[in-house]
């Protein structure tokens, strides 16, 4: 991917895991990064001593996912690439209300990556063709659905669709795609008998980590002809 210091690369919770490793990703190839956090991680003081832009947002309002777009507006007038990263994996359960945990996930994962890449669209165009991306991250539940998370896989699965429509908009000097993992990372509360489950439902049977992640949106960036699709990283799981 050619170097875009001018221009930066934008990542969505960019505090932990995914989106920090991203973060590093770029920053290590001298590209500029501007990162969303919510909670102020240690990890967030590391990236900006390494030179990246760092903004406090919280996506659970749109009045706070519009004054995040305002104030990457205020600090750049141009974008490389917007990586729709932030996600809360919420499942059903007693301690939320069924109507707040369905407002919650479409709240992050459709109000934001929508009132975003609507905002950001005068930053990501005027650069050429197939100068600029957008990647939404959705998951592999998109074709499955799911019986423990089913208003997160309902809101991913409105992500998806909303690659195909970003994408007829604002080709050919904006690509749009996706990508929909299954098990990436675990998480450290995951016990060896939820990890041995997890890691029986793909063929290759194991978590790959955030580098199977980072080679595909390398991948993704440099291509000047792949656009409205969604590129599954999942180990081979429809297949077992
Ligand atoms: N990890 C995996 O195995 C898989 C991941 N994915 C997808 O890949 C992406 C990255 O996954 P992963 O790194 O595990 O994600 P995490 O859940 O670990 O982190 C997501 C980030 O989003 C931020 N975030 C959550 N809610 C909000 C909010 N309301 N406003 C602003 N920021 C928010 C979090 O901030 P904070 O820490 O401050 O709460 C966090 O930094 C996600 O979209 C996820 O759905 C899909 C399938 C599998
Ligand atoms: N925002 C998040 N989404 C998801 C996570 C996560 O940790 N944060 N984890 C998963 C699981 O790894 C799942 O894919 C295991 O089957 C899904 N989404």
């Amino acid at each position: 991917m050619g170097k875009s210091p001018d221009r930066p690369i934008l990542i969505t919770g960019g505090g932990r895991r995914i989106g920090l490793a991203l973060a590093h990703h770029f920053l290590a190839q001298h590209q500029s990064v501007i990162v969303s956090y919510r909670t102020r991680y240690p990890a967030i003081d590391v990236i900006e001593e390494a030179g990246g832009i760092c903004i406090e947002a919280d996506f659970c309002t749109d009045d706070g996912i519009l004054a995040f777009a305002e104030e990457v507006k205020r600090r750049t007038t141009s974008l490389r690439a917007v990586l729709h990263n932030a996600s809360a994996w919420m499942s059903e359960s007693p301690a939320h209300k069924p109507a707040e945990v369905l407002s919650a996930m479409l709240q992050i994962h459709v109000h934001a990556p929508y009132l975003l890449n609507t905002a950001f669209e005068p930053l990501l165009r005027g650069q050429g063709h197939a100068a600029a991306d957008i990647i939404h991250f959705t998951d592999y539940v998109v074709e499955r659905g799911s019986d423990k998370h089913i208003a997160y896989a309902a809101s991913k699965a409105a992500l998806d669709n909303m690659t195909r429509s970003f994408a007829k908009k604002m080709a050919p000097e904006v690509k749009v795609n996706a990508i929909a993992p299954s098990l990436i990372l675990f998480n450290e509360g995951d016990d060896a008998e939820y990890r041995q489950k997890a890691l029986s439902k793909s063929l290759m049977k194991t978590a790959p980590g955030e580098k199977e992640i980072i080679d595909l949106v390398d991948y993704l960036l440099t291509s000047c002809f792949v656009t409205g699709r969604s590129f599954a990283v999942d180990g081979g799981r429809p297949l077992r």
